[in-house]
């Protein structure tokens, strides 16, 4: 049987091919395929509702596609394969907590749960940097350091395969920040992370590829760098109504779109210095409003078209 053989390695940590799930009427992913390379760090983006955490949760083996084939390091997550969960480690929700232990409590019963010894909860701890506060009961840890204990019991087993959700939700820039780095020596280490996220700063930050999901479908799967050039949404120049028309807006080279909104004239360019130039022959610049374009207008554009189709 599947479950009793060692698992084949491939060059792929994930492999998923036209995976289709409904609940009842909702389409809740519409034909997903997709890679996810050994050693990757692979981000899943999307609005509320778009599918990501069913996506997820197929992988896993915690839930059963519809449609489509989904093998992870080679075998079929599902029905449930006790070899591969040996393998894959899920952040839980700070809120799994046994809150009244203390950290190194609380590690050791998850290690006790996968028959380990303390040794490999206090691996797990340090593997976060929170070995100093080993002795601190769960309720007494910062927002951060439960982030890092939440980590900390997916990695008690040593998982070659780990999922996050949200990983920083929550957390003031100082401890995002010191989360990340933690995120990325998990990384340097081999190990494959799939993590969920809206932040697109910490995609941005931490992933090597970012499948965008949208309506249950992929409509994005690149590294972000490459996303931003492709995806990038124009700058906007704010300029006040009745310094310049709509029609002498409209008739500057480089100029893709405008509109009046609240007594100015917007006024979108992919060309913005150029449009700003041209734009200052009817208005100072003093005057003019620049909104330059961020990865979070792409992604917004991109799942808002989607959301109109
Ligand atoms: N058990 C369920 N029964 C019925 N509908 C469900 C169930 N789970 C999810 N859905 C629906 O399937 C769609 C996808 O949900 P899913 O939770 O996978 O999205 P998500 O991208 O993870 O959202 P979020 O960012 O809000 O967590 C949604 O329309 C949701 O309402």
């Amino acid at each position: 049987m599947e479950t009793s053989e060692r698992p084949t390695e491939t060059e792929h940590a994930v492999v998923l091919e036209g995976v289709s799930k409904r609940y009842g009427e909702v389409i809740a992913l519409d034909g997903i395929s997709l890679t996810v390379g050994q050693g990757e760090f692979f981000g899943i983006l999307g609005p509320n509702g778009a599918g990501k955490t069913t996506l997820v949760e197929i992988v896993e083996g915690m839930r059963k596609a519809d449609a489509g084939t989904i093998t992870v390091f080679g075998q079929r997550p599902w029905p449930r394969n006790i070899a591969l969960l040996r393998r894959m480690g899920v952040q839980t929700q700070a809120s799994a907590f046994f809150t009244r232990l203390t950290a190194a409590e609380h590690l050791e019963t998850v290690a006790a749960l996968h028959g380990l010894d303390r040794g490999a909860a206090y691996r797990a701890l340090d593997g976060v940097g929170l070995a100093g506060k080993a002795r601190s009961r769960v309720d007494d840890l910062s927002g951060g350091q439960r982030q890092r204990l939440a980590l900390a019991t997916a990695l008690v087993h040593d998982p070659d395969l780990i999922f996050l959700d949200e990983p920083t939700a929550a957390l003031d820039p100082e401890a995002r920040r010191a989360l990340w780095e933690v995120l990325r020596s998990l990384r340097g280490q081999g190990r494959t992370i799939v993590c969920t996220t809206h932040y697109l700063d910490e995609a941005e930050a931490l992933c090597d590829r970012v499948a965008i999901i949208a309506r249950g479908a992929l409509v994005a799967l690149d590294a972000p760098t490459a996303l931003i050039r492709s995806l990038a949404a124009p700058a906007r120049l704010l300029v006040p109504a009745g310094r310049i028309t709509p029609e002498q807006a409209r008739a500057i080279e480089g100029v893709e779109r405008v509109t009046v909104e609240g007594g100015e004239v917007v006024i979108e360019t992919h060309a913005a210095n150029r449009v700003l130039v041209a734009v200052g022959e009817y208005v100072d610049m003093d005057a003019i409003q620049t909104r330059t374009a961020t990865l979070e207008d792409a992604y917004l554009r991109l799942t808002g078209s989607e959301h109109a189709r």
